[in-house]
């Protein structure tokens, strides 16, 4: 089956589309997939890494003001189209899936007017503006949450859950401790903002770093972010770096890492939260407050609310209180346990094939 993945600006768009692409080569032998993406978005990085062939397209993102810029992405919308075409044409694909990020608009509206079979992935609660646009032309939407099944009209909507869930469920633990240099008896507490990390987060981490040395059986892993990394290092000469820290950039073997942590501080990215529920790892979620109509808070919501994590408003965080937070819940085995199985209540590893099996009768393979 020749499968075209569409996706991009941050990783909760890029690792969905990668989780599907993987899946369909395990289930379906001889598969052949195109990543098309934008050269501003991280996918340019992450998926030539990943061995997959990859185009891009030029494409910004609409104004929700109206703008003269508008009229100029209105263009650039136009040229995108055609170049997708182009590139459609050639790899002649059998089915296209775009899960969301504004260079999925002209790609999957490209190959809805060729008349390649579609399916848009959403990955959070509340719909992104490509995927509401995209799904009056796309043959099927699939979604994260029940909850959003109605914002799509119902019809052509699928409650598949998240992909990212099928990949971190295979991860082996043993090298995410290894990967950190670490035993595997440690209790590692993780902590990240996000793809591309948060200010705020990391403010709040190194308020807490001086009380670190008060749970030195625990070992923290603070991850800043790429473009926080170098002020990171420079707030935090090694001699102040308590020895249960790790400070890392960025990790790229997340799947083994999280199948290795006790309890994880984080965003409300949607494809996190499928990681965090489908290994059932503890968390306190600190929602973006800089995302489109809020949505982060309704996704660490719906976790909150089955007992799955703590949500702390970025408004209300300080390093005082995450770190009676991080003790009160990494130091009660009960606590815990409770939290992990409301996790897994929640979580839906067999996502990836959820997507594919439609995949597969879209591309006419059923
Ligand atoms: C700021 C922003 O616009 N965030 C949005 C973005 O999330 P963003 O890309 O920040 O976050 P997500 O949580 O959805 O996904 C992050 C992904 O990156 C991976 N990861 C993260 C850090 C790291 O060091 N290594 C690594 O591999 C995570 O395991 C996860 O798979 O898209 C999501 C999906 O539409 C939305 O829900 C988020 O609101």
């Amino acid at each position: 089956m020749r499968i075209v993945l569409t996706g991009g600006g941050t990783g909760g768009h890029i690792y969905p589309a990668l989780a599907v692409g993987k899946q369909a080569q395990q289930e379906i032998p001889g598969t052949s997939l195109l990543y098309i993406g934008t050269t501003r978005g991280l996918e340019s990085k992450i998926v030539p890494a990943e061995n997959i062939p990859f185009e891009a397209v030029d494409i910004t993102g609409f104004k929700r003001k109206l703008s003269i810029d508008n009229i100029k992405t209105v263009m650039r919308f136009l040229k995108a189209v055609s170049r997708s075409k182009q590139l459609l044409r050639s790899f002649k694909p059998d089915v296209v899936i775009g899960t969301g990020g504004y260079v999925c608009g002209p790609v999957v509206y490209a190959a809805a007017k060729l008349g390649i079979p579609t399916l848009i992935h959403e990955q959070n609660v509340v719909p992104g503006l490509t995927n509401k646009f995209l799904s009056r032309y796309a043959g099927r939407v699939a979604v994260s949450f029940e909850a959003s099944i109605d914002q799509f009209g119902g019809k052509h909507v699928l409650y598949t859950g998240n992909p990212c869930a099928s990949q971190v469920v295979q991860a082996d633990r043993s090298k995410g401790f290894a990967s950190l240099g670490l035993n595997n008896d440690r209790k590692i507490v993780l902590i990240v903002g996000g793809s591309r990390g948060a200010r705020a987060v990391n403010e709040a981490v190194f308020d807490m770093i001086p009380k670190l040395s008060g749970l030195p059986n625990i070992q923290f892993v603070f991850v800043t972010g790429e473009s926080y990394y170098e002020q990171a290092k420079q707030r935090l000469p090694g001699e102040n770096v308590p020895s249960n820290l790790k400070v890392l950039p960025y990790i790229h073997n997340m799947a083994q890492v999280l199948a290795a942590s006790t309890l994880i501080v984080s965003r409300s990215g949607a494809s996190s939260l499928a990681e965090i529920t489908a290994l059932g790892i503890p968390s306190i979620l600190i929602p973006s407050p800089n995302v489109t109509n809020n949505h982060q808070e309704p996704n660490a919501r719906s976790l909150e609310v089955a007992g799955a994590a703590e949500m702390v408003l970025e408004r209300e965080l300080n390093g005082d209180d995450l770190f009676r937070r991080i003790t009160s819940i990494v130091t009660s085995p009960q606590r815990l346990a409770s939290m992990k199985e409301a996790a897994l209540t929640l979580g839906k590893p067999e996502s990836a094939s959820l997507i594919v099996t439609e995949l597969k009768r879209l591309g006419g393979r059923t």
